[in-house]
């Protein structure tokens, strides 16, 4: 056992690797946030609702949504027309089966919901860990599973373990904005699945940190898996769950993605020169490239935004029936999951060559 742990290396807070100073970043963000928090709450200071709203909003809308758009953009490029289409109308398919889903069972939805959130933050963190620090440690797709169930488990099981009465605030203002007083007949079980939820997710932990230790050959990549596992356990645990959940997505996520982003440098397989209306994406002219992805931008803003405004004239109360800014945190969680499924189930199950956490 100590020779183990002789071969083990500290992590670096600045890694080595290609993207390590947008890792340092991410890294730097949460820990800092997580500190200024745990002093907060020792000092007996708790922001209110609409404070933790304004910073969700902006978090969410102003600071993450426009990488949202990118992914997109870098999965449709240099793709044939009858792949474009298809991912479309895949696509297209799965945000009609979603909405359908919150009408007509609104707390599978909301489960739904959260699935989303974690499958998006578990693996889309275990692709970035693959191409920068490594995954010497994870020698199995048992292991790799159990990384980004850990890691995408941290966002919302920790928070319903430590933020139980907010969580179910506003997993119950979802709920009503399809089926007012929807979550009413589950409510009473909320106290059981909290320790559930808790304790089977502290048991995952456990699992992955020493199922990691006993396979890592020392290159530093255990080490460094088990601190940012910890450090977002941490935050989770810390950080109240609706500004936690806010400002995790556009930094710690995002953020992440870039660095993986700017770490391969390889043309993916699966792709072809340009075609169709996205052929301007590969001109040799700069100043067209850059017209070509302010116009897919464009494109994809105003379907954004029409999907939004269609699901508000849909739901019977699109705030859930709280008030702004604290209703809209309800209304954006359920909205950003609902184009976020696809985005998980399309691009990578159906995209596999090049999907949104490929990794050469
Ligand atoms: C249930 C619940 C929440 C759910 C948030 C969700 C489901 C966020 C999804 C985000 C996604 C999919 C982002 C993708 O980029 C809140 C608001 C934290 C408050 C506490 C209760």
């Amino acid at each position: 056992m100590s020779e183990h742990a002789h071969r083990l290396t500290v992590p670096k807070l600045v890694p080595e690797v290609p993207g390590g100073t947008t890792l340092a970043v991410a890294r730097v963000a949460l820990l800092a946030l997580t500190v200024a928090f745990a002093v907060a709450t020792v000092a007996g200071f708790e922001p209110s609702f609409r404070t933790q709203a304004i910073v969700y909003l902006f978090g969410m809308v102003a600071l993450n949504l426009p990488h949202g758009g990118f992914e997109h953009f870098n999965n449709l490029r240099r793709r044939t027309v009858t792949f474009q289409v298809r991912y479309l109308g895949l696509y297209l398919t799965a945000i009609a089966g979603f909405i359908a889903l919150l009408f007509v069972a609104p707390i599978a939805g909301l489960t739904l919901a959260i699935g989303v959130a974690v499958a998006k933050g578990g693996y889309g963190d275990l692709h970035v860990m693959e191409v920068t620090f490594g995954a010497d440690h994870l020698q199995s797709e048992f292991q790799r599973t159990l990384a980004a169930l850990v890691r995408g488990g941290a966002v919302m099981a920790v928070p319903i373990f430590f933020f139980p009465e907010t969580f179910h605030t506003f997993s119950a203002m979802m709920v009503d904005m399809f089926e007012p007083g929807g979550l009413a007949p589950v409510s009473q079980y909320f106290d059981l699945t909290r320790w559930l939820v808790g304790g089977g997710f502290g048991a995952l932990v456990v699992a992955h940190l020493a199922l990691g230790y006993v396979r890592a050959s020392g290159t530093g990549s255990y080490v460094a898996d088990a601190a940012e596992t910890l450090l977002l356990v941490g935050y989770f645990a810390v950080v109240p769950v609706v500004i936690a959940v806010g400002l995790y997505f556009p930094l710690w996520y995002s953020t992440r993605q870039v660095a993986r982003t700017t770490a391969i440098d390889a043309e993916p397989t699966g792709s072809t020169t340009g075609e169709g209306v996205l052929a301007i994406l590969d001109s040799d002219d700069t100043r067209l490239v850059a017209l070509g992805a302010w116009g897919v931008l464009i494109a994809g803003s105003v379907a954004t935004f029409g999907l939004a405004a269609l699901l508000w004239t849909l739901a019977p109360q699109p705030l859930g029936g709280a008030g702004i800014p604290v209703g809209l945190v309800a209304f954006w969680s359920i909205f950003i999951s609902i184009i976020a499924l696809p985005h998980v189930v399309v691009g990578s199950w159906y995209d596999r060559d090049r999907g949104i956490w490929y990794v050469p």
